[in-house]
């Protein structure tokens, strides 16, 4: 019972201050939870408290260098939700809110706790086939879309097939539903200089949603709490389309280029990924599509650190994932150190629900 009141206290006192509301209201707030918990084990935070700790969740993320813009996160409260095909419906919602023809809003849908459960790792990502040795699609992808061929699902075998979502309440069998293809914004990769790219026939999607982390706050963990900003172009183009267990599109845009792909000394792959991620920002641009380079990412967050620092706020980070996969020395990030201490509220991992 403390514990839950200890933490609760300390987000409605965080919440209270920094929106410098009446002490005689934050008063009777924290007197109404004592009693709620005492009487319930919990209590319910307001729309209001539950919007504001989202967004601190965001500007509490260590990992997270997209920080600058964390007061506009748009809140989705849908923990009344209790049956798949609503929720189901609320998430199409979402993808089409967050995707907004390409202008990317970033958006938090919240679902009742330990009720509802998301088996996504993010609401839009790729499937994946195996056969015999080969694999066809995103290799991340391999368990999850075999547990949705266990549960009947029928994937067309394809390199850029879209998932099902897989919604689970309390102990019944998931559900899965179809997101209707013309709700998955995606971008075909073509580069402005070689007129081979488009013919590789790359595409990714425009909106990353997670779906697997956990959002704590004030003693409490919605499970269930899908979140999206834009890409940095990186994400795409340095990782899930180049690793070597992903897309690993790297040696073909080489073997295109005409580089010595037998030599690392040629840095053939440092060629090759440059062109990749040029490609990858100039299509997400030229079709209109939220996304940002890795240098923009970095000036941006260095705003963020001077308005914490004018807020007098600590800056926390994680340096290991805010530093970019590409050219990070180039960035302040890179020369910079950063203290790792976890606040809350926050976004948590928690168990995986398909492995
Ligand atoms: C608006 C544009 C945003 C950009 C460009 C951005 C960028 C990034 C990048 C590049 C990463 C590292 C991902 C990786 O290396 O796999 C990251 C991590 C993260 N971001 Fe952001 N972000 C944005 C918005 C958001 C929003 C809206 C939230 C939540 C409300 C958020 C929460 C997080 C969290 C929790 C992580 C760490 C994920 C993990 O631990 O696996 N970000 N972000
Ligand atoms: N641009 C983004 N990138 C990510 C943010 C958080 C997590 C991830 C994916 O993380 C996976 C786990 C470790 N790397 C891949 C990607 C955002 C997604 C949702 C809001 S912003």
């Amino acid at each position: 019972m403390d514990f839950v009141f200890d933490k609760a206290e300390r987000f409605i006192m965080q919440y209270y201050n920094e929106m410098k509301l009446p002490e005689e209201q934050k008063k009777r707030r924290l007197e109404q939870i004592a009693q709620e918990i005492t009487e319930q084990g919990s209590y319910f935070l307001s729309k209001e408290e539950l919007q504001y700790g989202a967004k601190l969740a965001w500007r509490n993320s260590n990992k997270c260098i997209g920080r600058l813009f964390w007061k506009s996160l748009y809140v989705n409260d849908h923990r009344h939700l209790d049956n798949e095909e609503a929720i189901f419906q609320s998430l199409l919602e979402h993808i089409r809110y967050a995707t907004n023809g390409g202008k990317i809003r970033p958006t938090i849908s919240i679902y009742a706790q330990n009720r509802v459960h998301i088996w996504n790792d993010q609401l839009i990502r790729y499937a994946a086939y195996e056969e015999d040795g080969e694999i066809i699609g995103d290799p991340i992808s391999l368990e999850l879309t075999k547990r949705c061929q266990q549960l009947g699902w029928q994937g067309r075998g394809g390199h850029f097939d879209v998932l099902p979502l897989v919604i689970q309440i309390d102990e019944r069998p998931p559900q899965l539903f179809t997101i209707p293809s013309e709700d998955v914004l995606e971008v075909a990769l073509h580069h402005a200089e070689y007129d081979w790219f488009k013919e590789l026939h790359l595409k990714w999607y425009a909106v990353p949603i997670i779906s697997n982390m956990g959002f704590e706050i004030g003693g409490m963990q919605f499970n269930a709490a899908p979140f999206n900003g834009w890409y940095m172009g990186t994400e795409i183009g340095a990782r899930n389309l180049a690793d070597t267990d992903r897309y690993n599109m790297l040696p073909i845009i080489a073997e295109k280029m005409g580089l010595n792909t037998k030599k690392a000394s040629t840095l053939w792959q440092d060629r090759a990924l440059l062109e990749l991620n040029q490609a990858v920002l100039d299509s997400y641009k030229d079709q209109g599509v939220s996304i940002v380079d890795h240098h923009t990412a970095a000036q941006q967050f260095h705003l963020f650190e001077e308005q914490e620092n004018v807020e007098n706020r600590t800056i926390t980070g994680n340096w290991t994932w805010l530093i970019p996969p590409l050219a990070p020395a180039t960035t302040h990030v890179f020369h910079q150190r950063y203290d790792n201490t976890k606040k809350s509220p926050n976004f948590v991992y928690q168990p995986n629900l398909y492995r």
